[in-house]
């Protein structure tokens, strides 16, 4: 059997050995979640960075730019952070370069993996499907919010664990617990994050069309890889 191990925070990551594994990176509100809506809807590929005024460069090399503190759109960007904003092919063909709070700072913090995937509910199946080819070692990193711990990614390691564990066995406290708790809530995962501090706080942003689509199961049947600095789907 693998292995899977879960890190709460870019802040613990030193403490987690990367080399030979797959690292899933996740951000379910909302970084990882508009990356995998954006690949399935025609974008190309997507650069991601984890300062803002390197990303706002990529605009003169023809990306289309994204950029969120805070929730907010970044001033001059031409997106946020909203997978919403995606759909409907509305931007196939281009490319992207992303910066957001947490998430594009987890994927720079992933560097000495052996694979980096990109975690959302949306492509859930797919990822698993695809990890059970690799026969590796998984580590789960969360964005978390600002250093900190939050639900709902920790909820999606719990989710990967449980669809993982016929391979995969939960090595750490982390991923048993949050296993446990998926187990427990994940039949009513809207109902159950609501009182998540990272929804309470995107509520205010008037922001609901955007955490439903981010808690719906398996929308999509690719994988979100980054290779390099360049995210690209993988489509099974
Ligand atoms: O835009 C988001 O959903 C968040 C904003 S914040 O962390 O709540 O300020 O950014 P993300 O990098 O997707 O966590």
């Amino acid at each position: 059997m693998n292995q899977l191990e879960v890190c709460f925070s870019p802040e613990l990551i030193h403490l987690h050995e990367l080399e030979g594994k797959i690292v899933v990176v996740v951000d379910i509100f909302r970084a990882t979640s508009t990356m995998v809506a954006a690949l399935a809807n025609g974008i190309e590929e997507i650069e991601t960075f984890a300062d803002l005024e390197t990303c706002r460069t990529m605009k003169q090399k023809g990306y289309l730019i994204a950029g969120e503190r805070n929730g907010q759109t970044v001033e001059g960007f031409d997106l946020g952070n909203s997978p919403v904003a995606l759909l409907d092919n509305s931007f196939s063909g281009q490319k992207l370069a992303m910066t957001t709070t947490n998430g594009t700072l987890a994927i720079s913090k992933s560097e000495g993996a052996s694979e980096i995937l990109i975690g959302a509910f949306p492509n859930l199946s797919a990822t698993v499907k695809y990890i059970q080819n690799q026969k590796k070692d998984v580590l789960i990193h969360c964005a978390g919010w600002k250093g900190r711990f939050n639900l709902e990614d920790s909820l999606y390691a719990g989710a990967l664990a449980k669809a993982l564990e016929s391979t995969h066995e939960s090595s750490d406290d982390g991923a048993m617990a949050m296993k446990s708790l998926f187990e427990k809530e994940g039949h009513q995962l809207k109902k159950y994050l609501s009182q998540a501090s990272h929804a309470k706080r995107l509520q205010n942003h008037g922001i609901e069309k955007d955490i439903d689509f981010c808690l719906t199961f398996d929308l999509y049947e690719l994988v979100g890889k980054v290779e390099g600095q360049v995210l690209r789907a993988i489509f099974l």
